[in-house]
This record gives C-alpha cells, structure tokens and sequence, in this order.
C-alpha cells in the first residue's frame, strides 16, 4: 500500500490526473473504472486540462463506471450519467460507445447487471479503477453488510449514504433508494487501485479502512489485501496516518 497525504487539493488533484495520464501514455488502449461523487471532480478538472494541452488522449480507452442510481432519469443532473458527461467525457476525446455506466432505468435491472458483468469480463483485467469512499466505508455502492457481492448488483442505500448525497438533491425524499454498483470482486480485480479520500469528517473511516480488522461491515477494509493499493488523502482525511 502506497499513501500519499498532500497539503492542498491542487496537489492532489495533479497527482491523480497525473497517474491516469501516464497510464493512459503509456497504454492507450488501457481500461479505466470510473468513480463519481464530490471526490474526483478536482481529479477530473486535471485531467481535461491536460487533455486540452495535447498530451494526452482517450480514443483507444475504454472506460467502466462503478455505479449508477436506478429510478434516476439520465438527463436529472445528479444522475451519474450527467456527472460524467458534464465533469468528463464531454470535454474528452473518449468515445461515447467506449464509456460505459450501469443503466439504472432499465426494465430489467437483474439483466442489465448481467449485460454489466459480461462487458466487463469481455473488457478483461481494469487497469486502474479510481474509488472514492463513503462515510460508512462504502466503495461503489457495496454497503456495509454480513456478506459482500462480487459482481454488479442492485442495492438498497443505507440511510446514511441517502443523506451524505442528499446535499446533491433539493431533498432527502429526491434521493434515489436503490443503486446498481459494480461489485467488490470486480474492483479488487483491478490492477491498480488509485483510492481518494478528501475532508476531516473521513478521516477516520480511511484509517479504519487502511489499518483496522477486514470486515464487510467496512467494504473498504477489503482493499487491504490488494497488491496495488495507492492512497491519496488531503492533510484532512490523512490526519490520523503519522
Ligand atoms: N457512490 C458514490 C461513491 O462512488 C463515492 O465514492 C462515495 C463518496 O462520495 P463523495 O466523494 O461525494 O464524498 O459515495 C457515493 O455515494
């Protein structure tokens, strides 16, 4: 595990755009799994920048989104669809056909985790899959729970996490119960891991995700036992790491 705490967000935000980048000079063709929420936008910003000065491109990527809301309509702004056109891919050369997010208004959401899953497995190995973390150590949207899933899956948020994102909604009652996220086999299949952790109110579940007991009641505790773990933190969420 490689964690990497950065006095300011501007820091931090070029570091993360910069390990894409070079990953995606160095293999084009390399597959990216995606995260939204408040945390990689900074990341996101960076990379369009660098994007914009030519030095790098998106043609040959193909990229995974980790989950998406069901019920959300894909134009509502706080769809994770929005998110990624409006932060990403509408500023980026990446192909739409290339992009892919789970499609959380599907008829048959058991069919469109298998559509998920099966694209996935034709996609092979992630080669670095971008995470953010959630106040009850959830990664995607694999909550807390007795037992975790491996792949895509439907979910029922926790309360908790309803009202951590309701700040994005006009209310609590707009935000979405269920969610399809991709499962915690599949993003511990990835290559590399590149986990952001931002703000002093994470700096405890990062801790505990990085040092405390491998538990599903903390999904994140599982990215433990991956081999190529990097962590970035702000000076906030990193306090606790000496
Ligand atoms: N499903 C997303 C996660 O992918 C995200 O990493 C996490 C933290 O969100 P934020 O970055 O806004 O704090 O919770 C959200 O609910």
């Amino acid at each position: 595990m490689n964690i990497h705490v950065f006095q300011n967000q501007q820091e931090l935000n070029e570091a993360g755009a910069g390990i894409i980048t070079s990953l995606v000079q160095m293999q084009p063709k390399a597959v990216l799994g995606l995260a939204t929420g408040g945390t990689p936008v900074g990341i996101y910003e960076e990379l369009v920048k660098t994007f914009n000065k030519g030095r790098v491109s998106f043609k040959q990527v193909t990229s995974f989104n980790l989950d998406e809301y069901v019920g959300l309509p894909i134009d509502h702004a706080e769809s994770y669809h929005a998110y990624m056109n409006h932060h990403l891919f509408s500023h980026i050369d990446l192909p739409a056909s290339s992009a892919h997010i789970p499609n959380g208004n599907a008829g048959d959401l058991e069919a469109e985790c298998q559509r998920y899953n099966d694209l996935l497995e034709e996609a092979g190995q992630i080669d670095l899959q971008i995470l953010g973390l959630g106040h009850n150590g959830h990664i995607g949207f694999n909550e807390p729970d007795d037992a975790l899933t491996s792949g895509t899956h439907i979910v029922e948020l926790k309360a908790e996490t309803r009202e951590a994102n309701a700040r994005f909604f006009d209310s609590i009652d707009e935000v979405p119960t269920h969610a399809l996220t991709m499962g915690v086999g599949t993003i511990l299949k990835a290559k590399t891991i590149l986990l952001i952790v931002r703000g002093a109110d994470k700096a405890e579940i990062v801790h505990r995700a990085l040092t405390g007991p491998i538990t599903t009641e903390v999904p994140a505790t599982l990215l433990q036992t991956h081999p190529h773990l990097v962590v970035l933190l702000d000076a906030e969420a990193g306090r606790l790491f000496k």
